[in-house]
């Protein structure tokens, strides 16, 4: 038998401190524990998000003096730590294996990481199988490269990360010839929903049955760069069998997982029963709660504060810090929350009111049904609530125009004009409350809305975290009325009564988001096709048609191709958002495409003649 575990660690991108502290106190547990292998995520040294910094000398040189202090601490164990590595001016992707005090390898990621969310050749280069080298480190000579070990008689090698994705290209097929019994994966693995359920099935037990061994997947754990969350999972198979999955997403700085192999009879191995939940709804609550609690701790910000309408976006941001306050309260305590947000509260409602300020902005335009679900949510979970009107604003703004123009602006002639003259006059003042209270402004973007620039630029669009942007519309209400009832979050139901408007036209017009635009449930549709299975609107037709008005369904994939290119710089201005599925439609990760181009003219063209 022997002991081997994953500890996954919340770090932050060259924070030597944190990320040092988490390791060492996750090492003296795992001694507790009487571990004998513990595996850590990838780079975990400095971070996994350091970007252009790992093309930088200094950054590799100080992760080698951590790695140092960490070695003072291996009296007795085997770790595995991640950090980038420079040689000659080329950074390598490397994780480092020191046992009983003695650094013994180093070994270097084969396949980088390039689709999605990741653009790991920018920084690394990938290590070519089977190739050795000896590199100097001080006085020390040290392997490095596609290296075996061996620990108590049981020979180890790695996959990392994307090694373990890739399926026809995996190391482990080399290191199965090679004798091994146990691969160990440290990884850096984004969260995204319905994720886990792949890396426990195509990474971990893929591995282990195609290899016959046992495999040990360790992610890292938070958000830890802004954008990025991980899950923190810790998953270790041995041939068909999950010997131990952890749960997901802590609130703690480090957890650790670990079973008693046998690895020549694995009937005797340990199984350690899991209660991880990999419901969708409920992953993505406790995904989110977790990433706007290590962005307000991470930035060092004194809370939020959102412009609350009562409709689905807002009330949906607020929810999410709100539960953010109950899961992070629940799983750490009210010291160590309290102590990590730099607040004094003991109950859920006093620290929501001390993290969460909301405004009502109401103009002539908006409902008594708006303003009171507002009202009622705010209540309902704590929130610090005010309300106030722009029309002041509004018409200052108008009429200065409208003497400058020499002419009266009209609903018929200036429609989105005067609309988006209140949406930008909430702005203002909504940032100064921000700046009152040291806050972070939440925007409220979603990804439909980002998809076809339905948002006011510098209006609705003002913040700097936009927590929900990763979602459509159409999982944003099925989530809220799933929270109102799951999580019971009662003060939700009069939104989930509500129908989507912007209302920014006078009250007798009606105003709604799917009349503007066309029905969500479309919108999402064409969103599937074009942007995450990339095809041409032509394409796009022939694989919706069989569902819809031909004309009518003609009009709405125009509408999107043509909205979509028009507003990529739209996109570009939205503020940071979290990555929560598959799909995204960020500029600056998942998804480029020109600020300016043809607008599909051609193939929109094609499709009218079709
Ligand atoms: N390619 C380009 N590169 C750089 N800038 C470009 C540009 N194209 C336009 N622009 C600029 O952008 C301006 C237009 O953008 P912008 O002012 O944002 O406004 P715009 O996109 O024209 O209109 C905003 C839309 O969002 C809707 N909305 C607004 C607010 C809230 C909600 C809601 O759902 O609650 C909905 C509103 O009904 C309207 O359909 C132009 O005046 C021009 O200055
Ligand atoms: N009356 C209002 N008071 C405060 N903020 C408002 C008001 N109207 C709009 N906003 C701000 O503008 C944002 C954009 O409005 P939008 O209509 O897209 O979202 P929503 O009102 O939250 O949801 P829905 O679209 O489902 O009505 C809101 O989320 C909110 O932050
Ligand atoms: N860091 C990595 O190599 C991550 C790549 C992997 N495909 C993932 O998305 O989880």
């Amino acid at each position: 038998m022997l002991k081997i575990g994953g500890a996954t660690v919340n770090q932050i991108p060259f924070d030597w401190n944190n990320n040092t502290n988490n390791i060492l106190e996750a090492i003296e547990e795992a001694k507790k524990q009487q571990i004998k292998i513990l595996c850590f995520p990838e780079l975990c040294v400095t971070g996994y998000g350091c970007e252009d910094l790992f093309l930088s000398d200094w950054l590799s040189e100080h992760a080698w003096k951590e790695v140092l202090k960490i070695r003072e601490y291996t009296n007795g164990i085997t770790i595995c730590i991640g950090l980038p590595v420079r040689l000659d001016g080329i950074t390598y992707n490397g994780s480092c294996v020191i046992s009983d005090g003695k650094i013994i390898g180093i070994t270097f990621k084969q396949n980088l990481a390039r689709d999605g969310v990741h653009y790991e050749p920018r920084w690394f280069d990938p290590w070519i199988p089977y190739r050795i080298i000896e590199i100097i480190r001080g006085d020390e000579k040290i392997q490095a490269g596609d290296l075996i070990y061996e620990i108590e008689g049981i020979k180890f090698g790695f996959e990392i990360c994307e090694d373990g994705w890739r399926k026809n290209y995996r190391p482990g097929y080399r290191l199965m010839e090679r004798g091994v019994h146990l691969i160990l994966n440290p990884s850096a693995s984004h969260f995204a929903m319905g994720k886990s359920l792949l890396r426990e099935r195509e990474v971990v037990l893929d591995g282990s049955v195609n290899f016959n061994c046992v495999y040990l997947f360790t992610n890292l754990l938070g958000n830890e760069a802004g954008k990025m969350i991980y899950d923190g999972d810790i998953i270790i198979s041995q041939k068909e069998k999950l010997l131990a999955v952890n749960k997901r997403l802590s609130f703690r700085n480090f957890n650790i997982l670990a079973c008693d192999v046998d690895f020549k009879n694995p009937a005797n191995s340990q199984v350690v029963i899991s209660d991880d939940i990999k419901d969708k709804n409920e992953e993505l609550a406790q995904a989110v709660a977790l990433a706007l609690y290590d962005y307000i701790r991470k930035s060092k910000a004194k809370g939020f504060v959102l412009s609350l309408s009562g409709g689905a976006d807002s009330s949906c941001c607020a929810v999410f810090v709100a539960e953010m306050v109950k899961r992070a309260s629940s799983e750490l305590g009210w010291e160590k929350f309290n102590k990590a947000l730099s607040i004094q509260a003991e109950s859920v409602h006093e620290a929501v009111n001390k993290l969460l300020t909301c405004a009502y902005q109401g103009t002539t335009n908006s409902s008594s049904q708006t303003f009171n679900a507002a009202k009622t949510l705010a209540e309902s979970i704590g929130a610090e609530f005010h309300q106030w009107t722009i029309d002041e604003e509004v018409n200052s703004y108008s009429q200065k125009i409208e003497k400058a123009i020499g002419r009266k602006l009209t609903w018929e002639e200036d429609d989105v004009t005067l609309q988006n003259i209140q949406a930008r006059s909430r702005s203002p003042i909504i940032w100064m409350l921000a700046n009152v209270k040291r806050a972070v402004l939440l925007t409220t973007s979603n990804r439909s809305e980002g998809d076809v620039g339905y948002a006011t630029m510098d209006g609705d669009t003002s913040g700097s975290l936009s927590p929900i942007a990763g979602l459509s519309k159409v999982f944003i209400l099925q989530w809220l009325r799933w929270a109102e009832k799951e999580l019971n979050q009662t003060g939700l139901n009069a939104v989930n009564n509500l129908r989507p408007t912007a209302e920014l036209r006078p009250l007798e017009r009606n105003q709604t988001d799917e009349d503007d635009l066309m029905p969500y449930a479309v919108l999402a549709e064409i969103e599937k096709w074009a942007i995450y299975e990339r095809k041409s609107p032509l394409q796009v037709y022939e694989v919706m048609k069989i569902n819809y008005e031909p004309d009518a369904l003609k009009l709405w994939i125009k509408k999107f191709f043509r909205l979509w290119a028009a507003n990529q710089w739209k996109r570009e201005r939205l503020a940071p958002a979290f990555h929560l599925d598959d799909l995204n439609v960020d500029p600056r990760t998942w998804c480029r495409f020109p600020i300016l181009s043809s607008g599909f003219s051609e193939e929109l063209s094609k499709l009218d003649q079709y």
